[in-house]
């Protein structure tokens, strides 16, 4: 099957230019495929980095070289203007943290990515209204900007917006960290529902057991580690 998301020998340095121009280097030579419906686990001891490799794929940091093809698509080569689209149709993000917009209704804040891609608001809503349902946010809350919701509640509310439309690639930043049995559960089987559709995903875990149940290969980060100098 060919792959939904492809790394071809990437390469990221940091330049610390407050600090000297000091180059560090940190990742070189990462090829990596994720075929749809696969998930993969990026591994690896702190500072491998996991994160920033997550973050290039997002398209947050750019690579020094090297390809990042998401439905064909080079996001290393992208204009900013296709990298805002590929985001809103083809790549989801989901990290632990809620991005707040004041003011907006929490309803509203999970069916906005639906919005975005041209579905209607009845069918936006009943659509966050079935994840909010099933994450666990007390309907009262609904109609409430999350703003002033607790740091659990932010969380699910933010993995209800994530998970609204169906991306064909998800990023997953730690989605079931701090979350209590039940809801964790919920996750799980959000993120088997999203394999079952064919969704090619990449995610950190350090939640080993949801890591073995939910992925199929893991990929440890350090192997694309340069050998850094003391
Ligand atoms: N913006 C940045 N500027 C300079 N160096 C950075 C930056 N972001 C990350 N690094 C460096 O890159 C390396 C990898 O960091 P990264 O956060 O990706 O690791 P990680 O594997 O996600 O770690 P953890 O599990 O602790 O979150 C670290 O040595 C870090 O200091």
């Amino acid at each position: 099957m060919t792959a939904m998301i492809e790394l071809d020998r990437l390469h990221k340095t940091f330049t610390l230019h407050n600090q000297g121009g000091v180059v560090i280097d940190v990742l070189s030579d990462v090829s990596l495929t994720v075929a749809p419906g696969e998930c993969v686990a990026l591994t690896g001891a702190s500072g491998a980095g996991k994160s920033t490799l997550m973050r290039m794929i997002y398209g947050n940091y750019r690579a020094q070289s090297g390809a990042i093809l998401i439905g064909g698509v080079d996001l290393v080569q992208a204009e900013p203007r296709e990298i805002i689209r590929l985001r809103r149709e083809v790549l989801g993000y989901v990290s632990q943290f809620l991005r707040v917009v004041p003011r907006v209704p929490t309803l509203d804040v999970v069916a906005e990515p639906l919005r975005a891609v041209g579905v209607g608001s009845d069918e936006a809503r009943t659509r966050a209204k079935e994840l909010l349902a099933q994450l666990n946010i007390p309907e009262r809350l609904w109609s409430l900007s999350p703003t002033t919701f607790s740091g659990g509640e932010q969380q699910r509310v933010n993995i209800a917006r994530g998970f609204a439309h169906p991306y064909p690639a998800m990023l997953l930043d730690e989605p079931t960290a701090s979350l209590d049995a039940a809801n964790r559960e919920v996750v799980l089987s959000l993120i088997e529902d999203a394999k079952a559709r064919g969704a090619a995903i990449i995610g950190i875990f350090h939640d080993e057991a949801a890591r073995a149940r939910v992925c199929d290969r893991e990929i440890d980060v350090s192997r694309f580690t340069p050998a850094r100098a003391a």
